[in-house]
């Protein structure tokens, strides 16, 4: 096998009564599949493995196991607690320069203080880790990392066994054909509360009309059931394989897998630059060439649109104004086109003050008003009455942020879960004083799209 050793390295971390020491050791191995090496998982670290790939594909990350978990149930201080957490357990590593570093992955719930039982039930509010196995793909170059945390001086004798796992998980991943996977097979197909979701609609444009609020965003569920049990390899190589225009992300926890392919970034920080773009506002894609640009056209036109749209900009921006030192944006949205659908799009960016981290970024972001709403407590409120389900991390940030403070949250849309032989998709769209049940209705069948091509289900097209 070829892979050639990096280094490895040892720090005393945690708070001082922990007394815990950070063990890892890197090599750099020869192009791998990413999936294939999350599948090589399968049987030791079911339930405990992510998925991710930006945009652009320049990076893909993937972690199987745990060597620490940060978690929470808080509600605004969660953010805090998790950076608190991040910084305490990664102070004293020593950055080796041009190499991956330990990556603390995860997501934070949308809303706390939805009580609403379901499929999330036990998932905490903030769910972050560290993967005892973590693969990074970027700038065409492969490395594995093996993390070990622990409070134990003497290590050898487990990180030995632990070198061994990862040569077998890399031996697993340097496969010459990629495995193909079939879809699954759909049995039922449920809109749950289509009737209830129309009707909330209805009341939530009548608020807004009356001034109750400016914009709510409102999403709904759909089940699948499914003849056998799917595993998660298999949804995330349709995934991967159906959507690349998107974040793609997946996050096991115990039995749970949520995934899904996102166009949307909350908030990206590269050594103090921060990035984060507003997508809302909707039209579907076009059968032809022309009827596709006229749709782009219209939709660029559409007052109803462009003011979900602004909202969604206003809040960015004074968000930028607060932690940058100067920050852009341009005066007018363009599109962003995707398989399914097209979106207005601004892209903000900016020079972060000193003390602007991206997860205290993260806390003030979150929900855009292209999830939420405006004014936001009044949204969050509205929400949680007008909607049957509890999100979970649908529509909430989900990424990652390394040591040095770099990362990149996307916000989980165009997503669903996955337990057993069922799965749940989720959708929604910003309802504003002009909107009319039926067509947010229409738009979230598309948005469901994706996941439900993903996972053989039929389409509406
Ligand atoms: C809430 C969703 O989309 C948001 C992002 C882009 C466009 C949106 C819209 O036009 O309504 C939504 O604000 C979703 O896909 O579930
Ligand atoms: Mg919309």
């Amino acid at each position: 096998m070829d892979q050639k050793w990096l280094h490895t390295t040892e720090a005393e971390v945690g708070s001082k009564s922990a007394g815990l020491h950070f063990y890892i050791e890197t090599v750099e191995v020869n192009r791998l599949s990413a999936l294939a090496f999350y599948a090589a998982g399968e049987s030791h670290f079911k339930g405990k493995r992510f998925f991710w790939q930006n945009r652009e594909k320049t990076f893909t990350l993937v972690g199987l196991g745990h060597a620490h978990v940060i978690e929470n149930n808080g509600n605004e201080n969660r953010f805090d607690e998790v950076e608190k957490a991040w910084m305490e357990l990664t102070k004293n590593i020593v950055k080796e320069e041009k190499e991956p570093q330990p990556i603390l992955f995860g997501g934070f719930t949308f809303d706390p203080q939805n009580d609403e039982s379901g499929e999330w039930d036990g998932f905490p509010q903030s769910y972050f880790t560290v993967a005892t196995y973590q693969l990074v793909i970027q700038n065409d170059k492969a490395y594995v990392s093996i993390h070990l945390v622990t409070d134990q001086l003497d290590s050898r004798d487990q990180f030995e066994q632990l070198r061994m796992e990862r040569d077998r998980l890399i031996h697993a991943a340097q496969v010459k054909e990629l495995k193909t996977y079939n879809k699954p097979v759909m049995v039922n197909y449920d809109e749950r509360n289509k009737e209830q979701y129309l009707q909330s609609v209805e009341m939530v444009s009548n608020l807004i009309q009356d001034k109750k609020a400016e914009k709510v965003v409102i999403a709904r569920s759909l089940l699948m059931d499914f003849e056998d049990e799917i595993t998660s390899p298999q949804v995330l190589s349709h995934v991967i394989n159906e959507q690349p225009e998107s974040y793609l992300f997946g996050l096991e926890r115990n039995d749970l897998l949520f995934f899904g392919a996102s166009p949307e970034r909350l908030v990206k920080v590269v050594n103090g630059h921060a990035y984060s773009s507003c997508v809302a506002g909707s039209v579907k894609r076009g059968k032809t060439a022309e009827a596709d640009q006229m749709l782009g056209e219209e939709l660029l036109n559409d007052p109803k649109n462009l003011g979900e749209h602004q909202h969604v900009v206003n809040m960015i921006v004074d968000t930028f104004a607060k932690n940058c030192i100067q920050y852009k944006v341009p005066k007018k949205p363009r599109l962003l086109k995707i398989r399914d659908i097209q979106h207005l799009f601004t892209p903000v960016e900016g020079t972060l003050l000193p003390k602007a981290t991206i997860l205290q970024l993260v806390k003030d972001l979150h929900p855009t008003p292209a999830l939420g709403g405006v004014p936001r407590k009044e949204a969050l409120t509205i929400i949680r009455n007008a909607e049957s389900m509890n999100r979970g991390l649908y529509a909430a940030p989900l990424g990652w942020v390394d040591a040095e403070g770099n990362g990149e949250f996307a916000v989980a849309i165009r997503s669903a879960s996955l337990k057993d032989n069922k799965a749940i998709l989720y959708a929604g769209g910003g309802i504003v004083a002009e909107s009319e049940a039926q067509s947010e209705y229409e738009e979230t069948l598309v948005k469901f799209r994706p996941m439900l091509r993903a996972l053989g289900g039929q389409l509406h097209e």
